[in-house]
């Protein structure tokens, strides 16, 4: 049997209302992924492969309006001088999640590269605000995609964290490492071996080994042949009650059950830049996610900064505010940019 960490094992309860019915929701279907590992498959890969379904844009029948949906989390471009005036006197610390944020999100996940025009907003960024980019890739994948040496990473959905390679303006973080995992690596690369293997003639089915996390990828798996690979990927789970399972855009996450996330990962870096119990920081998070939830949630919970979800469809978020697509990140990237060099006399 499968174990999975407490906040995935919460009595699930579907309400009306914002924030109770957005948890719930979300828990519901973690607990569809959970059933499935836990009662050995059966009839819930059909319940699986419908949560699949639910997390694929073309079929979010959300019962969302846009309209609504924008009065509730309104874009963070038009709110761009509200949410600077709640900033006032803080110091703001930038988390930016990678694909589907800094990147448009494409087929082959070996080619989600940033534009060249968005890299060198980050540069600028980075030279105002401390600068985390936050990801479920592995950090060197991530970090070769993005290429700047003077950012803090946080790959595998948080779970290895480094600071600058050149330093920081703002602390000496150069040897800042934090990597909660360490002992679960061989086990992952024996799951992605064993993932490799059980995937191979399921055409279009991807398998990346992201260090202390697996990613199934079946965006480029015809439909008729998810439950398929929703039995694979559990006929491998079964067999290691260690790890958990989560669900981003068309990818399945397979990683160890500690109590560690991207909510985490931002926590310890605001307290590695000695952010801990300030109340004068502003912590300002922008990711596409479902696994960017951990952080939206936290800042909700502390009451700290904002979180803005990128998404050109309502969703079920615990982000404040919203952008529709990569290059709206880099439009309101651009504003804070200038926005802080005007009031610096840059
Ligand atoms: O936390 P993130 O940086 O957003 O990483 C989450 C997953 O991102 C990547 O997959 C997603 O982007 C791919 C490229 O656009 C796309 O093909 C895939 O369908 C998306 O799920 C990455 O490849 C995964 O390993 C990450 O878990």
């Amino acid at each position: 049997m499968v174990r999975f960490i407490e906040e995935n094992t919460k009595p699930e309860k579907i309400e009306t209302g914002d924030k109770s019915k957005t948890d719930a929701t979300l828990t519901v279907k973690t607990k569809v992924l959970q059933d499935l590992i836990i009662n050995n498959g059966g009839g819930l890969i059909n319940s699986w492969v419908d949560s699949m379904r639910a997390c694929s844009p073309t079929h979010l029948k959300s019962s969302m309006k846009q309209s609504s949906w924008l009065t509730e989390h309104p874009s963070a471009l038009d709110m761009f001088d509200e949410i600077l005036n709640v900033s006032e006197g803080k110091k703001i610390v930038m988390f930016l999640d990678y694909d589907g944020t800094l990147s448009p999100i494409v087929d082959d996940p070996d080619r989600a590269f940033m534009s060249k025009e968005m890299r060198r907003t980050v540069r600028k960024l980075a030279k105002c605000f401390p600068t985390a980019i936050v990801s479920g890739r592995c950090r060197e994948k991530v970090y070769n995609f993005v290429k700047l040496t003077e950012l803090y990473y946080a790959g595998s959905h948080g779970m290895d964290i480094k600071g600058p390679e050149q330093g920081s303006k703002y602390k000496d973080d150069k040897s800042l490492l934090c990597q909660p995992a360490t002992e679960f690596l061989p086990m992952i690369d024996e799951v992605y071996q064993k993932l490799v293997d059980k995937t191979n003639f399921t055409p279009g089915a991807n398998i990346e080994n992201n260090k202390f996390c697996v990613s199934v990828h079946f965006r480029r798996v015809d439909e008729k042949n998810w439950s398929d690979l929703a039995n694979q990927v559990r006929s491998v789970m079964k067999d290691y009650p260690e790890l958990r399972l989560t669900q981003g855009r068309k990818v399945l996450e397979i990683r160890p059950i500690i109590k560690w996330d991207k909510g985490k990962a931002l926590e310890f870096l605001l307290e590695s830049l000695g952010y801990a119990n300030c109340t004068d920081v502003f912590p300002l998070y922008i990711g596409d996610d479902r696994t960017d939830e951990d952080a939206f949630k936290i800042l909700r919970e502390r009451r700290q900064g904002i979180g803005i979800l990128v998404s050109k469809i309502p969703k079920e978020t615990n982000a404040l505010y919203s952008l529709q697509e990569p290059d709206e990140v880099m439009n309101f990237l651009q504003r804070l940019v200038e926005w802080k060099q005007l009031r610096s006399g840059a």
